[in-house]
């Protein structure tokens, strides 16, 4: 297969869909990679590189997606790439579609079949091409919310672990999972008093197995929110509901009880965010001021430590891009952990929605991914 590798053009994302030890891997299995010149810039690799992994280099996107069977990418396609998409090639990207009806439609008229990492599941269930790059935005997060805390950002002026003497700040984080784990670690080495909240009881009890003790658990409910939101000095935004529009769980009244120069930090913007009153920033304008309440809502935190990320990303993508390199379409299949992963990740498919919770979330029609593909 034809794989291409168009360079990332989201405000700020330095990160690249295939790495050249990616592009090796393809290439030793007989495949074709062409990469658009200086998408490497950003993880610091050269055309070179690239030329010595066996990739050909194009000097524009647009020939790219004109010859590619496969597009491999990192976030999702900008209103320019969406014309260059055509009828049957293969998109293999973060998509985040729910919170995005635009994106939705300049796909569905493009009769692509757009795969979303984020919706690729494994067989426990759980999202492992995700969940590189919330590890990565989970312990990002703690630093965003550290630097929004100094005085001279606008915020409270605490630091987080304190000093002997003096009481450490407190984080509340709302939703346990990947990002909210990999939150509270970081939070904990620095010495602030860390609470998670989580709807899972199960959840509840691995995390609290996991921090001995070091950390707080609370079960989600209004009452818990409205008490930890309301102590904390930062809130992390951590909840999911695989492919839907994350729940709004602090409301823009729930900031009238919060201290003033507190921050929260919503990384589950990319699926429209758990706080009323957050809107996507960039890292170029990450955060902005809401009744005294300082917000980071950056849609695409990974981008802003590139090395680590693409190539955390590239472990986790390799094995599902060599399927699809391999078998095109037919590696979406229920025979396999990886084929039933692909076909939980298409979400859409010939101008059709085949993933469910896009579709309820957007209001359009769903159609099953095995019956839009057979
Ligand atoms: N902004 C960015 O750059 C990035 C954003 N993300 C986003 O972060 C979010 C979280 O991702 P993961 O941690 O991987 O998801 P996950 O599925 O591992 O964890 C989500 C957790 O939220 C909990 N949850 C769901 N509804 C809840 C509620 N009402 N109250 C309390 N807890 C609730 C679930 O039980 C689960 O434990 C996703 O939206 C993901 O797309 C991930 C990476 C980068
Ligand atoms: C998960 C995602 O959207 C990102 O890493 O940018
Ligand atoms: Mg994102």
């Amino acid at each position: 297969m034809h794989i291409g590798v168009p360079k990332e053009i989201k405000v700020h994302e330095y990160r690249v869909g295939l790495t050249p030890p990616s592009v090796r891997e393809y290439i030793a299995r007989g495949h074709q990679v062409t990469v658009q010149s200086g998408a490497g810039e950003g993880i610091l690799c050269t055309d070179e590189a690239y030329i010595a992994a066996g990739a050909k280099i194009a000097a524009s996107a647009a020939e790219i997606f004109a010859s590619a069977d496969m597009i491999v990418k990192v976030k999702e396609p900008q209103a320019s790439e969406w014309p260059m998409l055509r009828t049957g090639q293969l998109l293999f990207t973060y998509l985040h579609l729910a919170p995005d009806p635009d994106q939705a439609k300049g796909l569905l008229e493009s009769g692509c079949a757009a795969i979303a990492y984020e919706t690729v599941t494994d067989d426990r269930g759980s999202l492992p091409l995700l969940a590189p790059m919330s590890e990565v935005a989970g312990r990002l997060s703690i630093e965003a919310a550290a630097e929004a805390m100094r005085r001279s950002e606008g915020g409270a002026g605490i630091l987080l672990g304190g000093v002997p003497g003096v009481a450490a700040g407190r984080v509340t984080v709302l939703g346990g999972g990947v990002v909210g784990t990999h939150a509270a670690r970081m939070a904990v080495g620095l010495g602030a008093e860390v609470t998670i909240v989580d709807r899972s009881i199960p959840r509840l009890r691995q995390l609290d197995e996991m921090f001995s003790g070091r950390i707080r658990t609370r079960y989600s409910t209004l009452d818990t929110i409205e008490h930890e939101v309301a102590i904390a000095d930062a809130v992390i935004g951590a909840v999911l509901v695989a492919g839907a529009s994350a729940p709004k769980l602090v409301t823009r009244e729930m900031l009238k009880i919060m201290k003033p120069g507190s921050v929260l930090v919503d990384v589950a913007i990319d699926q429209g965010g758990c706080f009323e009153t957050s809107k996507p920033t960039t890292h170029d304008h990450p955060t902005f001021v809401v009744d005294g309440i300082i917000h980071y809502c950056v849609a695409n935190m990974p981008g802003a430590v590139p090395q680590t990320s693409a190539a955390a990303l590239n472990n986790a993508t390799l094995p599902y891009g060599l399927a699809l390199a391999e078998k095109g379409l037919g590696a979406l299949n229920t025979d396999t952990e990886i084929g039933r992963g692909l076909l939980a990740g298409l979400n859409i498919y010939d101008g059709k929605v085949t993933s469910e919770a896009v579709a309820s979330s957007l209001n359009l029609d769903f159609v099953g991914p095995l019956e839009a593909l057979n």
